[in-house]
């Protein structure tokens, strides 16, 4: 469904994309996932056909996004982090008017209708857009990106700033869409990324450092298979029966407790120096013998712990040749390319604690839509209670030829906080 050939973006001579390739198939949710700076919304653009690549080919659905962009793009429905909403008009009027700029074939009422039930914004299709949560927008702005049904959705950080409640319906109605849809979803959150995506691409430094499940790529990084059991009974016959499990097996005790009845309780680590996997061999030796095992934890890394791991590898070793991060900037801060960016925006961040996006970074452009998030717009125009909301003004906003094609991304992110 979407197939990226050594894909390339250079800035100067900074490659904010480099060399990167991989395959999604259909019905697959792929997570982006990476510090920022690390190329996440540069290859969903090239993706989108927003902008072009150095070098490199993007498919999608078979159809070159260069080459053949108009039958590439009818097979993408994209949200951008910002999304490409008209605030002055009703989500109604705005759906309507998406609906022909994107010339869907669709029968439109039944389309529309089942596209607004879909994303739970049937109750709000008369209200004007600048008056909703930003929840909602989101909601809206991914109503947008279903229109015409198309078969790759691409939806760049679909929770930044939304409060916990948000995330959370907004995961679920990603993951409900997957049943029907490819989705590529980039997040910096590591929660997110395994709480919704099947298969998780990282890449660091406009590289794909990793490309598996989460538990693939742990494995493939872990060095220890070892596990830790608690088990209850005498610590010499317990250290017996696991060393029994085979000749590579090692076992070190590691703490003593009692239980309330004063019975014996120690925690091993046990170690196959052949890294077998010991778990059900480990659990049938104590069922023979009787021995109550209270606990059994492996060492298997954390995605957390994998994401850190595979990130100071790469920096530790980097590629010959390798661009200075110092190299030609645009004109948006270059936060991304500060070495803090390695830092990770874990779940505590994206529950509400937003701060340092607002705060933006240093010669970041805000497009106009934006203004009502820093509460300009909620000035305007609080909500009718009589719902006698009206659409002001024809559509000023955002360039419509980006939004016709999904692709109204915006530079403003880089002063996202970490
Ligand atoms: N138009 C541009 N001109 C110059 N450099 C750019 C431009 N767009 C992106 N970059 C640089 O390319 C790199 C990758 O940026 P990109 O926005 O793709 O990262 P990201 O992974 O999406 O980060 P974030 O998580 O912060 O959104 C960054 O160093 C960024 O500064």
């Amino acid at each position: 469904m979407v197939e990226v050939q050594h894909l390339v973006k250079r800035y100067g001579v900074k490659n904010a994309v480099d060399d990167i390739s991989f395959s999604i198939d259909s019905g697959e949710i792929v997570g982006f996932l990476g510090p920022n700076g690390a190329g996440k919304s540069t290859t969903m653009n090239i993706l989108t056909g927003y902008i072009s690549a150095t070098q490199g080919t993007a498919k999608i659905g078979g159809f070159d996004i260069l080459e053949e962009p108009m039958e590439a793009k009818k097979c993408i429905g994209y949200l951008p982090e910002q999304p490409p909403l008209y605030l002055d008009m009703t989500v109604d009027a705005y759906l309507q008017f998406m609906f022909e700029l994107k010339k869907v074939k669709l029968p439109r009422k039944e389309h529309l209708h089942e596209v607004c039930a879909l994303c739970g914004i049937e109750g709000v299709r008369q209200r004007i857009i600048k008056n909703l949560s930003k929840g909602y927008r989101q909601r809206v702005g991914l109503a947008q990106a279903l229109l015409g049904n198309p078969q790759v959705l691409i939806l760049d950080e679909p929770t930044v700033g939304l409060d916990p409640n948000q995330i959370i319906e907004i995961r679920g109605l990603i993951q409900s869409l997957g049943k029907r849809h490819t989705i590529i979803l980039s997040s910096h959150i590591l929660s997110e990324v395994q709480a919704v995506c099947d298969r998780i691409i990282i890449l660091s430094d406009g590289r794909l450092i990793a490309d598996g499940t989460p538990e693939s790529i742990a494995a493939t990084l872990s060095t220890d298979h070892s596990l830790t059991a608690r088990i209850e009974g005498d610590c010499e016959r317990v250290q017996r029966v696991l060393r029994g499990l085979g000749s590579d097996v090692q076992v070190t005790v590691e703490g003593r407790r009692e239980n309330e009845s004063g019975a014996e309780i120690y925690d091993y680590r046990v170690t196959s120096t052949e890294r077998r996997d010991l778990r059900r061999d480990l659990f049938a030796a104590l069922c023979r013998e009787q021995m109550p095992l209270l606990l059994l934890k492996t060492s298997e890394l954390t995605l957390e712990e994998v994401f850190l791991q595979l990130i100071e590898e790469q920096h530790a070793a980097p590629a010959a040749g390798e661009a200075p991060t110092s190299g030609v900037k645009d004109s948006g801060s270059q936060m991304g390319d500060a070495p803090a960016e390695d830092g990770l925006k874990k779940e505590t961040a994206a529950n509400g604690d937003q701060a340092g996006e607002a705060a933006g970074g240093e010669g970041t452009a805000r497009p106009s839509g934006s203004e009502a998030d820093t509460g300009a717009g909620e000035a305007q125009g609080a909500p009718d209670e009589n719902g006698t909301e009206t659409a002001v003004k024809a559509p000023d906003g955002p360039d419509t030829r980006k939004a016709a094609t999904g692709s109204g991304a915006t530079r403003e992110r880089e002063g996202q906080s970490l």
